[in-house]
């Protein structure tokens, strides 16, 4: 398996608080990369690590399979990078932006900058200076500015933040275009989950410093687990009513309103029928698929995911 980044037990300690723990991600050639968890949770100092912004308490980084070092320019030139929200000089317009980034970069390619500005399909967006964009234009003109270089590697963070919901789907078109057409690997971050499962082919799970899960999106929907739900007006009995007489142990119960039973051996008539033999009144039960949403809520122990 070729991977363009891994990072080894990565920490990064600030006036002594733990900011990001001993956390090893693998990203492969050629993914999409979601890197998801709450606001705060390190997602942001982890980029800046990867990026040479901010230098490791301990831990390592290693991209294109060298290891990252103050001095290594020549891989982090194999990088294009937006980390935290893109900055231009507001009175140029786009293609001046981008010339200016271009000739900053070592880098002066018209049709680079000619491809890169069709891609963002800001190409008919000639006068215009920046400071009359709007916030999704401007982040398909970062998201131009980072790729004008030909990068292997994307490091996007919160690309997705504040846009409406036809910027986010334009957003969304551009990742598939650019990881399938042109195969750039991308490291996305989000705190919302609808914005990262829909693009990601591997999610990483943050929260506190921490990474919880390091999953691909096909294994989570395998993971996807079927559960029995019922309304009842008595948690405390029903659950000691199905464990001590049918032996069910996997229970949770929601809101101290609903039932979820997740063991698929036990059939559902049976549940009701013992239910009601023990005088617990049952409104609507049926088999359930649980979402995804609330999968990550479950990792996250309640941190936000969800738009
Ligand atoms: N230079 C710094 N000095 C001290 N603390 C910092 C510094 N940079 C970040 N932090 C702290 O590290 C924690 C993680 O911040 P970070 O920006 O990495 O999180 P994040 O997951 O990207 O969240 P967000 O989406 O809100 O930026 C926060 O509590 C933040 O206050």
């Amino acid at each position: 398996m070729a991977y363009v980044l891994r990072t080894h037990q990565l920490t990064k300690v600030f006036d002594e608080k733990d900011i990001v723990t001993n956390v090893s991600m693998n990203i492969k050639q050629g993914e999409i990369y979601g890197f998801l968890g709450p606001n705060g949770a390190g997602k942001t100092t982890i980029m800046k690590m990867i990026t040479n912004l901010v230098k490791p308490t301990s831990g390592e980084i290693e991209l294109f399979g060298q290891k990252l070092t103050p001095t290594s320019y020549n891989v982090l030139g194999r990088m294009g990078t937006i980390i935290e929200y893109p900055i231009f000089y507001d009175k140029l317009t786009a293609r001046e932006n981008l010339e200016l980034h271009c000739e900053y970069m070592g880098y002066y390619n018209k049709k680079a900058i000619d491809d890169a500005l069709e891609l963002v399909k800001l190409q008919n967006i000639t006068n215009k200076s920046v400071k009359d964009f709007s916030l999704g234009m401007k982040q398909r003109l970062g998201i131009a500015r980072a790729i004008t270089t030909k990068p292997e590697l994307l490091i996007l963070d919160e690309p997705i933040n504040g846009l409406d919901p036809i910027g986010i789907k334009d957003i969304r078109e551009l990742f598939k275009l650019l990881s399938k057409e042109y195969g750039i690997t991308m490291l996305v971050s989000s705190h919302i989950l609808g914005e990262i499962e829909l693009v990601a082919d591997t999610i990483g799970v943050i929260n506190h410093g921490v990474l919880l899960e390091e999953v691909s999106m096909e294994q989570i929907r395998e993971k996807n687990t079927d559960y029995i739900e019922f309304n009842t007006n008595d948690c405390n009995k029903a659950t000691y009513v199905l464990s001590q007489q049918l032996g069910i142990e996997n229970i949770r119960v929601i809101d101290q309103r609903y039932i979820r039973i997740y063991d698929n051996s036990i059939p559902m008539k049976q549940i009701t029928k013992t239910l009601i033999m023990n005088d617990i009144d049952v409104d609507s039960i049926h088999q359930k698929n649980s979402s995804l949403e609330e999968y990550f809520m479950n990792l996250l122990g309640g941190g936000v995911v969800n738009a």
